[in-house]
């Protein structure tokens, strides 16, 4: 897994371990604005603010750890997407990524469509205003009330997940005297680049409906003789943080051939083709995505091509990006606790959260950066790792970065790019306090998740 190793400044002069390190940047200062948000910037004080707003004061005001979200880089991020797709196209926004009811508001605001996938994002998404219609349910194992609620208020889609609920879904649908819009998810037979835990269109794995062996075409064969049912279309989604547009073209290409099977089978041409979300963002200045638009003009003309190809009207299209929307638009603030250098080795710097509100690191080796926030340096660079405070050696939230070598407890640091499945895959391991998400715009800051208390806690346990 690691990139090149080079020399690093002079307190790590000769050898360096074994790692994900890059040479350090020329300036330590800088702010790469790939993996900063578009309002993030230094202050002629040498602090970095955002939203106009300094981080020290917003540090002050709402404590550490604490995640910041740019709310005029994510309604940009929103309607890029929506602009790029144009009228013909919905973007759903995955809801997994991160997900509140200020989120929601914004989505319903730019014009976005929300992808939810349980009971508990449906009920977020009800609650700040999303219409129902605009919902697609997603799952692969929803249950009979997360089932009944989303067909009772109504929502656009769910997308089937497996030979069981094609069954369940038309039941209940039918019990409460309805007709349920339905995507049936296939799985294409792609292997997506990237790390196998988020990778989604192989055939060994729990999501969706093999293309493979005719499973699907057995799949629309069922659903479309359930009077409970309206199949509407055929959903893929490949997988996450993916860079490389091949994996989707295929994908692409295999779900349009179904398309034209069913057309000659049952003389029926699907309306609607989802293509998922999974795009990749730049959590490292080493990684490059794409751009909206240049992700949907590859899509569309792939899906106009193999229609014509095939004799099918082209179908509306639908994408749903989560980590690409949000993903870039916040970052984590921490305080420096405490500082362990291993000689040769490597420098141990501790913050005051860590897995809890950052698992991505532990869980998929992923990589981030890291900068020195509360102000400027000229020290030398050093090779870090920034841990976490909780009892576990696997605590790690930046596996190898550099920061300045005279960093000093109290310092705040940052780590850019957590804006997706960091809030959202929080734990309370070791009983810590989920920290608040903040969103900043012209200069004001507000709480849209607040921080957990003991409090919070305690009411949990009820002895
Ligand atoms: C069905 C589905 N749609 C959309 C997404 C969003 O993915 P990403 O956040 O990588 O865009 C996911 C998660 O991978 C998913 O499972
Ligand atoms: N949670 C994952 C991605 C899975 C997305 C949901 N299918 C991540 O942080 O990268």
């Amino acid at each position: 897994m690691s990139r090149s190793a080079h020399p690093a400044g002079p307190r790590h002069a000769d050898v360096l371990p074994e790692g994900h390190y890059t040479a350090p940047p020329a300036d330590l200062n800088a702010l790469d604005p790939k993996v900063w948000s578009r309002t993030v910037t230094r202050t002629p004080e040498g602090a970095v603010s955002v939203g106009g707003i300094d981080v020290t004061r917003l540090a002050e005001e709402f404590g550490t750890p604490a995640y910041f979200i740019d709310e005029d880089d994510f309604r940009a991020r929103a309607q890029a997407w929506r602009t790029a797709f144009g009228e013909g196209a919905d973007v759903f926004y995955a809801g997994k990524a991160f997900l509140s009811r200020a989120i929601v508001r914004w989505l319903h605001e730019e014009g976005l469509n929300l992808d939810v996938c349980s009971g508990g994002e449906l009920s977020t998404a009800l609650s700040a205003g999303m219409p129902a219609e605009r919902i697609a349910f997603h799952g692969n194992n929803k249950s009979a009330a997360e089932i009944e609620k989303a067909v009772s208020v109504g929502v656009g889609h769910i997308v089937l997940d497996s030979f069981q609920e094609i069954v369940r879904v038309a039941h209940i649908a039918e019990q409460l005297g309805k007709r349920q819009r339905v995507l049936i998810r296939v799985t294409v037979g792609v292997e997506a680049h990237t790390h196998e835990f988020i990778a989604t269109a192989h055939e060994d794995q729990k999501f969706g409906i093999a293309l493979a062996d005719g499973q699907a075409a057995e799949a629309v064969r069922r659903a479309l003789k359930l009077d409970g049912l309206e199949l509407v279309g055929i959903h893929s989604h490949i997988g996450s943080q993916i860079f490389d547009m091949a994996g989707f073209e295929v994908a692409a290409r295999r779900v349009v051939s179904l398309l034209a099977e069913i057309r000659d089978e049952h003389g029926v041409e699907l309306p609607e083709i989802d293509l998922g979300g999974g795009l990749g963002i730049a959590y490292t200045s080493d990684d490059d995505p794409r751009e909206p638009h240049e992700i949907a003009k590859a899509l569309g003309e792939i899906v106009t091509r193999e229609c014509e190809a095939a004799g099918l009207r082209t179908p509306r299209i639908s994408v749903e990006p989560g980590r690409a929307i949000v993903g870039p638009t916040a970052f984590t603030l921490y305080e420096v606790g405490t500082i362990k250098p291993l000689d040769g080795l490597r420098t141990y710097v501790s913050v005051d959260g860590g897995m809890s509100d950052n698992i991505r690191t532990a869980l998929y080796d992923a990589e981030y950066s890291v900068s020195l926030v509360s102000r400027t340096s000229d020290a030398d660079p050093m090779l870090v790792r920034v841990v976490g405070k909780h009892c576990e050696s696997g605590d790690i939230v930046v596996r190898d970065a550099f920061l300045p070598s005279d960093l000093a407890p109290g310092d705040l640091i940052a780590v850019p790019a957590t804006g997706a499945y960091c809030r959202s895959m929080a734990s309370n391991y070791n009983h810590a306090l989920r920290p608040p998400v903040v969103a900043v715009r012209d200069g004001e800051a507000r709480v849209i998740v607040r921080r957990e208390t003991e409090e919070d806690l305690l009411r949990l346990d009820v002895g």
